[in-house]
């Protein structure tokens, strides 16, 4: 074996001796960069959009959020520390997403539940990785991945120097070479700066890609599922515990295929190194033994290796119930305390994380056997491998020697015995790490399947808001006109569903529909106001769902036409639902919602303009009692009911609509109030489409559509009357109130009545 009989130099020591001495400048640049001027570091800073700012004007940033560029393209202003970070928004054109649909199909049924590691498996991530996460070859992702698997590389050919450098160390103590022992000592140290330095910047480019992946990812479903009308796929998704699926699954698909990437790449590179290294010095007969020993190995592991893919999605999907149930108890938190439902509460929500833990652990105990096995097979099976591969050259040398092999007297055979130490050492260290990457390959399998249940994950969040089946845009009409006609008003059925419930959604595709208005049609042109009246749950809302485009109309010839904004910028078409949104900002944000404080600002109306539309709905005292336009509160909290009503119509006034449908928005505001609130809409040219039970809200429409239900899906629309004839029932309610406002003065009349009637009069005064 040319290996011992010749004594060890370790080879290319002086190339990695270069290596070496090129990373050693690196390290002596990069400190050189920290140290510059801070002066100059400012400069570049500003250079790359960071700008130091005074409180004020991160105050104002905070309020401003975005500036619009004049390429339609938005800069996020992100407050960071006394600074502005300004990131470029460049949405995701339609274009794109029309042209990775295809590239999502549904995934079918029977293999939804069982993530694995198949063609199918491959097809999903092909789809996540080139549509999604690499769209393009050119770009920062790529560059990371490259300099990752350049310090992956590095890493490896450090590792098999070190195992070279520790032989020659041995070597040189076994044989009393002081001089040669310090030079190897010497080298040792300067080898361990690289090899530090590349384990870090290993971790750093992990932690870097993962981050990278995750906001291609995030900005991508951002893009897709906040999408605007006729999309609206955050409303018509169905998906149960999508925030689970954009929040945490999301960073753990990234954060797997980061760590799986290095954890594959690495030891593959160290099993072809080392291996490489190692058949120079164990012959042919010692390579055939590894590698049966590679394929015992993986045999062994495949056959006990449970369905991680699986297990990971099953306990993604649980926690992400946990997590809804949470966030739902934090949302409702005063309804329930009127209830007084905090034990039930806690019994739902526990039950949640029952199930999540017995999951968790149910994972635990079968990883018990694997990792039992695991251990045992890595370990154990390739260490006592390594003795006997170890053993193979010393053997054959031996066998070489009795054979008449020459020998030189003592100081030849000292200097066999050195070099058989060095091969000794260097082929033990190499046959550890050998190990290790073996041991860290079978854990990249168990990563792999792990992978495959959040790429499943992942790809059913994708593939679902892809496939959403197109709404009817309804075509926008001329200016000023609304038309809904022969539509049907149908309840649509459920949308897509996760893994378990299949059986539910196989059964509701096939459920019946159920029509709550048929051949609705109606025409409004601006000025004819109307209002929807019909029992609760006849179908009210439903209808101005229609219009609105949230749901789609029925019906072989129905159609809808939506008013157009208006030349001026009027928009078309204002809804203001039943249940009171509040936005997340300030108390201005939450009377322009949705616009935006850039979109104020672009408006033209002023602190002023706003104050007065705030005296139109009673609100205003609110500026003052909350600590002023700025305040930035939980308002849904801090604002009661009728308030929240009232900020309501605070931004039909601000928007100022063709048309406002207005579901039932002022219940819970006094009459008078809201009397004057009609009137004030009416006055700045809206026309009002109201759903209310309220008779009292006639007066202020010229149309009633009148929805019967009872079973029926029937409506009529008749005229509310003319002015005469309103003020005419006007009149008589009048006289009727001021009758009914005598009723107690006469019920005391009656009691003085009845009390006089009631004195005894004595007899004697007969
Ligand atoms: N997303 C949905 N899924 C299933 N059923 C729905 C959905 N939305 C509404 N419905 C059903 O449609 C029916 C009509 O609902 P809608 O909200 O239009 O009633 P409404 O007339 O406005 O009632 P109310 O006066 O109580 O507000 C109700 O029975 C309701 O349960």
């Amino acid at each position: 074996m040319a290996i011992l009989s010749k004594p060890f130099r370790p080879p290319n020591l002086s190339r990695q001796n270069s290596v070496i001495l090129v990373l050693a400048t690196i390290l002596l640049l990069r400190a050189k960069l920290a140290s510059l001027p801070q002066a100059l570091i400012r400069k570049l800073s500003v250079a790359a959009r960071w700008t130091r700012l005074s409180p004020e004007e991160v105050a104002d940033a905070l309020q401003r959020v975005y500036l619009k560029e004049a390429d339609g393209t938005k800069t996020l202003l992100v407050p960071y520390q006394d600074h502005l970070s300004m990131v470029n928004i460049q949405p995701t054109p339609k274009a794109k997403f029309e042209a990775d649909a295809p590239h999502f199909p549904p995934i079918p049924v029977a293999s939804k539940a069982k993530p694995n590691i198949d063609i199918a498996f491959l097809r999903q991530l092909r789809a996540i990785l080139f549509r999604v996460a690499f769209p393009k070859f050119r770009s920062k992702e790529t560059l990371i991945v490259l300099s990752h698997s350049f310090f992956l590389v590095l890493r490896t050919v450090l590792s098999i120097a070190v195992a070279h450098l520790d032989g020659r160390i041995v070597r040189d103590l076994v044989s009393a070479d002081g001089k040669g022992f310090l030079k190897g000592l010497g080298l040792w140290f300067l080898l361990a700066i690289p090899s530090t330095y590349t384990n870090s910047m290993i971790r750093h480019l992990q932690s870097k890609l993962s981050l990278r992946l995750r906001t291609r990812l995030t900005r991508y479903i951002h893009d897709l599922y906040l999408s605007s009308s006729p999309d609206l796929r955050y409303y018509r998704s169905g998906l149960e515990g999508i925030d689970q699926y954009i929040t945490a699954d999301v960073e753990a698909w990234a954060d797997a295929l980061s760590v799986l990437y290095g954890n594959l790449l690495k030891p593959s590179l160290d099993l072809l190194l080392f291996t490489s290294q190692l058949s120079r010095s164990l012959g042919l007969r010692g390579t055939i033994l590894l590698f049966v020993n590679y394929y015992a190995t993986v045999s062994i592991l495949k056959a006990v290796t449970p369905a991680f893919g699986r297990l990971a999605s099953v306990e993604a999907k649980l926690e992400g119930e946990y997590r809804a149930g949470m966030g739902r108890l934090g949302r409702e938190a005063e309804e329930i305390a009127f209830y007084d439902g905090g034990a039930r509460e806690r019994d739902i929500l526990t039950r949640a994380y029952m199930r999540l833990i017995k999951h968790v652990n149910s994972i635990y105990k079968i990883r018990i056997a694997y990792e039992w096995t695991e251990d045992y097979v890595i370990k154990y099976l390739w260490s006592a491998a390594g003795y006997g591969l170890i053993a193979v050259p010393l053997l054959y040398t031996r066998t070489k020697r009795s054979l008449g092999l020459p020998t030189k007297g003592r100081n030849a055979s000292d200097e066999v015995v050195a070099g058989r130490t060095e091969t000794y050492i260097s082929n033990r260290r190499l046959l550890l790490s050998l190990a290790d990457a073996g041991g860290r390959l079978m854990y990249a399998y168990k990563d792999l399947l792990e992978l495959a249940g959040l790429t499943t994950r992942l790809y059913t969040l994708l593939s679902t808001l892809h496939n959403l089946p197109q709404l009817p845009t309804g075509t926008n009409g001329s200016e000023g006109t609304v038309e809904l006609v022969h539509v049907d008003v149908t309840i649509p059925t459920a949308g897509v569903t996760d893994n378990e419930s299949d059986a539910a959604s196989d059964s509701s595709a096939n459920a019946k529909t159920t029509t709550l208005v048929s051949d609705l049609s109606f025409v409004l042109k601006e000025g004819e106001h109307l209002m929807i009246t019909g029992s609760n749950g006849v179908g009210k809302t439903s209808v101005a769902r229609i219009l609105a485009g949230l749901w789609a109309p029925e019906g072989p010839f129905a159609h809808v036409k939506r008013p157009a904004d208006g030349s001026d910028g009027r928009m078309g078409l204002f809804v203001v639902p039943q249940r009171s949104y509040m936005v997340t900002g300030s108390l201005l944000d939450q009377m322009i919602y949705p616009h935006s404080y850039a979109d104020f600002l672009e408006s033209g109306k002023t602190l002023d303009d706003m104050m007065k539309i705030l005296e139109m709905v009673f609100l205003a005292y609110l500026p003052e009692r909350e600590g002023g336009w700025w305040t930035r509160k939980e308002w849904r909290d801090v604002l009661s009911g009728g308030e929240k009503q009232r900020m309501a119509m605070a931004r039909v006034f601000y928007h100022r609509p063709q048309f406002a449908v207005l579901d039932e928005c002022t219940s819970a505001v006094s009459s008078d109030v809201e009397g004057r609130m009609y009137e004030h809409a009416k006055s700045l040219g809206i026309t009002l489409i109201t759903i209310s039970l309220r008779p009292s809200l006639m007066k202020y429409h010229t149309r009633l559509l009148t929805l019967v239900g009872n079973g029926t899906s029937e409506w009529t629309l008749s005229r509310a009357g003319t002015a005469e004839e309103r003020m005419g029932v006007d009149k008589e309610i009048a006289v009727l109130e001021g009758k009914l406002s005598e009723v107690k003065e006469w019920e005391e009349r009656l009691k003085v009545l009845d009390g006089l009637l009631a004195v005894q009069v004595p007899i004697d005064d007969v």
